[in-house]
């Protein structure tokens, strides 16, 4: 860190939402600057890092680990490139923020959960963004309040305008679904035990590898039910909503919610075009907790853990998914080192 406190920040991955973070860094949170950034893609990190003052463009996130500006790193690589990252940010014995999926199997995750207790203390926060929403915030604390009664059932609803072209059905699992399976543990602090998936006959819209929309069950093991509208391409908007259903009344938030205009006889509002939008205050709020908790020597938010339980369901549903049947998750016992209250 320099002599200020100032955290020197890797931003591995300069797509979509790496740069979009190197943004945030650089000028909407406090504490931390970005020392590095590093993509496969050489050009794409070179034009980010001549955004930023001071700032070393690689093409091996090794490298930039490596670098003595650097004291924490942010992993924006997609998912499959996250286990090597997370390692090697292990050998440096680095603080890490990991977008959401911690990796996209239990196996990758596994490994990754046994290397950090190698090291004898916590070093990751997983990207499960929606937990510093404050629409979700606000569920959660409702739902912890009781005055609902048990919650029986959470309808959700995912909907993106459109997923990346490399995007397969497999990742509406294990890229987008995997929002609701932690939101699901998060609010209800249940475990998810089964996972069904159902299709409707695709869109005409939809690209031939998708197969899109789908609709996901949950059962988890305090007996609630939970379906998730999975929708990659549904072309008019962004949609994240979520209802619980509880004992003694209902609960909801993501209904869209920008200016809403009443003008020539008729009404109307805004909808989000994306998640960078729709998301931005938990981004920011998300990014400048673990800047403030990495430079009190704290880890915070989700852990390793939370992104190796969102992986072993997410094995359940890409099976349920392939198969057409009901899936049992399978998860290891949850390790004392991952006990909620260890920090
Ligand atoms: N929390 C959230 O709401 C969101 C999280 N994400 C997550 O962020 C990550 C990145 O997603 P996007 O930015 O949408 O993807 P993207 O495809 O826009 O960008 C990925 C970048 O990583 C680079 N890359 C690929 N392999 C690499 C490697 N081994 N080392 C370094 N760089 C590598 C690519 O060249 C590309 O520039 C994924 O894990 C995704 O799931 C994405 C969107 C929203
Ligand atoms: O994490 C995200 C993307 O990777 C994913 O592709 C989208 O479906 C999600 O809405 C977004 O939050």
């Amino acid at each position: 860190m320099t002599t200020n406190g100032t955290l020197g920040v890797a931003v591995i991955g300069t797509g979509k939402m790496g740069a979009d973070h190197v943004r945030r860094i650089d000028a909407v949170i406090s504490g931390a600057r970005v020392a590095a950034v590093a993509d496969i893609d050489g050009d794409r990190a070179e034009a980010l890092a001549k955004t930023v003052e001071g700032c070393t463009a690689y093409t091996d996130p090794a490298a930039a680990m490596a670098s003595p500006d650097v004291d924490a790193v942010l992993i924006a690589s997609p998912g499959p490139a996250h286990e090597e990252a997370l390692l090697t940010a292990f050998e440096h014995d680095l603080p890490v923020l990991c977008e959401k999926p911690l990796t996209p199997d239990p196996e990758s995750a596994l490994r990754v959960l046994e290397a950090e207790q190698r090291l004898g203390r916590r070093r990751v926060q997983v990207g499960f963004m929606r937990r510093f929403d404050s629409e979700y915030m606000r569920l959660k604390r409702t739902l912890a309040e009781g005055h609902l009664g048990r919650p029986l059932m959470l309808h959700c609803r995912h909907r993106n305008v459109s997923v990346h072209p490399y995007f397969t059905a497999e990742m509406l699992i294990t890229d987008s679904v995997a929002h609701e399976m932690d939101c699901t543990r998060w609010l209800l602090e249940q475990e998810i035990t089964a996972v069904t998936v159902l299709r409707p006959t695709p869109s005409s819209l939809s690209p031939e590898q998708l197969n899109d929309p789908q609709l996901v069950i949950f059962e988890t093991d305090g007996g609630a039910l939970v379906d998730v509208e999975i929708f990659g391409n549904c072309g008019f908007g962004y949609q994240v909503r979520t209802e619980a259903v509880c004992e003694r009344g209902t609960a909801r938030i993501g209904d869209d919610h920008g200016m809403f205009t009443n003008a020539a006889g008729r009404w109307g509002g805004e909808i989000a075009q994306d998640y960078v939008e729709r998301f931005a205050d938990a981004y920011d709020r998300e990014v400048q907790q673990w800047v403030d908790a990495t430079r009190r020597g704290e880890v915070v938010g989700p852990s390793a853990w939370d992104g190796y339980a969102v992986a072993a369901v997410s094995r359940a549903g890409v099976t349920a998914q392939a198969t057409g049947r009901r899936t049992v998750v399978e998860m290891i016992e949850r390790p004392a080192f991952y006990a909620p209250d260890r920090r």
